[in-house]
């Protein structure tokens, strides 16, 4: 029995892909697409049973997937080395540089030492059988011994080598995760890649590719590694005892990697799109249940079904075009490795007929042939784990594209670009040179220089030519038809669209000494803009104490009622952890330099009390929810639970409680009624905050002194497409009674 079980284990070993028991973790390796048949086919099944409506749909979704086949063209393997390069690259000569690279050489060590148990293994087999054969009973006793003590030993070092190598993919991986979203989190990156759907599912790359990238490149390099080292050592055994048999080996194993190449050349496409495919699905999923009420409220069930089938299905699609390829290459492969099992065994029969070798020497034979068969098979082995790879690294390599070219995102012409500066001004003023205050003391808050926007994509102008100046206490309404730019003006102060031409300028305070940004001395401050500029990349909303911009729809983070109010201000202090020393969301052995940008953001401002939390929900008449959701640390899904104007009203305790200088509004209080509205553009103009508010609204002209119209933008027409007017008594009196 123990002989039996000793025979097994060399035949896992001697039979094993790829020379080795590394195998890949890919999602759609051949052990993959069989485990996913079944559902498919159920779905399937249910799809019939359903007589889904989308026929038409169905055949579109076909069509639509034979398109994007034909369209996307597989990357050469160039392409493909080098993204490689440049996605796994940064990890091993980052800040944990030594760690992982002492880490891998352990793992290759232990690898090495796998490989000198194999080869002790295949001698131990040898003696054992010919002892058998022998039927010499004391010396296969001693085999036996020897087989017990080889397990006993070499087994720990195959299992450590797995554990090492899945510890450090683990280490690889978390050091990814957080290098990708960092950049993906920064440059508003993530803006730029949904408002202009740059690339598909962001998300899902940083989840699942990354992991699958991590322990595939290490399971990979491993093999190769393996590979090489198996060759040098089983080559010897092999040619030693009959070199015919290794030309066969060769001439075996260059046809059978040719043969599926060949096979299964298509499969680093199906496994790409088969990769968005099914995060599209997922995405659809999540979109549900992010909108559930307002899809229950239009009772848009139907319609949804149909859409996430219509996902599912190209998803379907295309599984099933990624089983066939499978299926047609595992045709040939699952013959090419049986095939294996007789060959050695059948090339050197004749010499143990002869009696020029043993019987054992045919078992060796058979155990070292397959070991270097399998080293040179590693593409016939690997085929679909290494066609799943290579999708995997065009999608990352694609995405760490985009994040670079955000960063270094230089127009070819600069004057095609809005120049939006932050220039620094101090807290007071300077005085006169006779000693008194200058008659034109009101701050300087905002210039906008012959603004023209246009819309990212299809440059189409919305504002031209606009210049306007805003002082403090010199509130602003914007308005016009919708559609005419209103909010995408806001968008181009806050810097989330730059196509177009003119200049920005904020005067944010740097909490320093005197100076004032009064029209004198603005020429010098526009002189220092560009360095502030680089220096302070994005003072909205993490610079409180200077501009704020509050969304129509306020966005309601994960958390506590605390967070809500102390975000985005004090975002990072709201979220730390119990020790109140490190951010819950950090890595415990990766220490990241703290992003520049946002160093020193809120450093001068104290972090609210509960107490100031608490007075802020009374100022916007929020106090009542604070004993329905049991205090300000309770967590709920915040945007469900409270109605668009509470959030709107939260939105506004945000702003008095970071009371920044100036603030843009884009239909802020759009779902509140006239009363609270009046409430709280009260609560902000008490608070010394200047705004510039987007509405539609008449009621807001009371809480204004001046108003631009943008009118919509005719391409024909040269003529700048607005004007601003003063709202005085009178217009205020007759636009009420309208
Ligand atoms: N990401 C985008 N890419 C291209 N065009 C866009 C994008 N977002 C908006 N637009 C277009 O820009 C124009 C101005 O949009 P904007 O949201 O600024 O209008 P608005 O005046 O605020 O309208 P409303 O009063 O309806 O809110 C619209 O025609 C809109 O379709």
């Amino acid at each position: 029995m123990i002989a039996a079980a000793a025979q097994a284990v060399l035949y896992s070993h001697t039979h094993s892909s790829s020379s080795s028991s590394i195998s890949f973790p890919l999602k759609y390796s051949h052990a993959h697409l069989r485990r996913h048949a079944q559902p498919v086919l159920f779905i399937s099944r249910r799809l019939n049973s359903l007589n889904v409506r989308c026929c038409a749909s169905q055949s579109n979704t076909i069509n639509k997937n034979d398109y994007e086949r034909q369209q996307r063209k597989a990357p050469d393997l160039n392409t493909l080395f080098n993204r490689f390069w440049k996605v796994a690259a940064p990890y091993w000569f980052s800040d944990d540089k030594v760690q992982a690279r002492l880490q891998l050489a352990a793992v290759f060590a232990l690898t090495l030492a796998t490989t000198g148990i194999s080869v002790g293994f295949n001698f131990l087999g040898r003696d054992f059988y010919n002892a058998l054969a022998n039927k010499d009973e004391e010396q296969f006793t001693k085999q036996l011994v020897y087989y017990l003590c080889g397990f006993a030993g070499g087994i720990p070092f195959f299992v450590l080598r797995d554990y090492a190598r899945e510890i450090l993919s683990l280490r690889w991986r978390s050091w990814m995760t957080s290098y990708y979203m960092q950049r993906y989190l920064s440059d508003r990156t993530f803006y730029k890649i949904q408002s202009q759907s740059i690339i598909d599912n962001p998300d899902q790359r940083i989840v699942d590719d990354l992991s699958s990238f991590t322990s595939t490149a290490l399971a990979f390099s491993l093999t190769l590694f393996n590979a090489a080292v198996d060759l040098i050592s089983f080559s010897n055994i092999l040619y030693a005892i009959y070199p015919p048999l290794f030309v066969v080996l060769l001439l075996y194993s260059i046809g059978g990697t040719a043969i599926s190449v060949f096979l299964g050349k298509g499969l680093v496409n199906l496994n790409f799109l088969q990769e968005k495919k099914e995060a599209d699905f997922r995405y659809g999923l999540v979109r549900v249940r992010e909108n559930a009420e307002s899809i229950a409220f239009y009772g848009g069930e139907d319609n949804e079904l149909q859409l996430l089938l219509q996902r599912f299905t190209s998803a379907f699609e295309n599984l099933t075009q990624l089983l066939i390829s499978s299926r047609n290459l595992e045709f040939f492969t699952s013959g090419y490795r049986y095939l294996i099992q007789i060959l050695p065994a059948a090339v050197v029969a004749p010499m143990y007929f002869s009696g020029k070798i043993e019987f054992g020497v045919i078992n060796q034979s058979v155990s070292a042939f397959n070991h270097i068969l399998g080293d040179f098979s590693l593409i016939v082995y690997q085929f679909q784990a290494i066609s799943a790879f290579s999708a995997v690294i065009d999608r990352l390599g694609e995405f760490d594209d985009v994040l670079d070219s955000s960063r270094s995102n230089s127009p070819s012409d600069p004057m095609e670009q809005i120049n939006l500066t932050y220039s620094y001004v101090k807290e007071s003023q300077v005085l006169d040179s006779n000693g008194s205050v200058p008659a034109n003391t009101s701050l300087r808050l905002l210039d906008v220089e012959n603004l023209t926007l246009k819309t990212p994509k299809n440059n189409s102008t919305l504002v031209k030519d606009l210049s306007l100046m805003i002082n403090e206490k010199d509130h602003l309404l914007v308005m016009g038809p919708s559609g005419s730019g209103k909010t995408s003006l806001l968008r181009a102060l806050a810097g989330l669209w730059s196509t177009g031409k003119g200049k920005i300028t904020f005067y944010v305070e740097d909490g320093g000494d005197a100076q004032p940004a009064t029209s004198s001395d603005v020429a010098s401050l526009e002189v220092n803009s560009a360095n502030i500029n680089k220096e302070f990349g994005r003072p909205i909303n993490s610079n409180s104490r200077s501009v704020f911009f509050l969304p129509q729809r306020p966005y309601m983070v994960l958390g506590t009622l605390r967070q809500q109010l102390l975000y985005p201000t004090w975002a990072e202090q709201a979220i730390l952890t119990s020790d109140d020393t490190k951010p819950a969301g950090s890595l415990p052995f990766l220490t990241r330099a703290p992003n520049s940008e946002n160093v020193g953001a809120n450093r001068s401002m104290p972090i609210p009390t509960t107490d100031d939390l608490t007075q802020v929900l009374e100022d916007v008449r929020l106090g009542y929810i604070l004993s329905r959701f049991k205090g300000l640390d309770s967590v709920y899904e915040w945007s469900s639970v409270l109605s668009l104007g509470e959030q709107q009203r939260l939105a506004f305790a945000r702003l008095l409680l970071s009371k920044p200088k100036l603030v843009l509004l884009d239909e802020s209080t759009s779902a509140l009624d006239e009363i609270n509205e009046a409430h709280l553009y009260e609560k902000i103009n008490t608070a010394g905050i200047t705004y510039i508010s987007v509405g539609h609204r008449r009621t807001l002209y009371a809480y204004h002194g001046r108003v631009l119209r943008i009118s919509t933008a005719d391409a024909e027409i040269e003529q700048c497409n607005w004007h601003i007017e003063s709202i005085d008594r009178g217009t205020l009196h007759n636009s009420l009674k309208l």
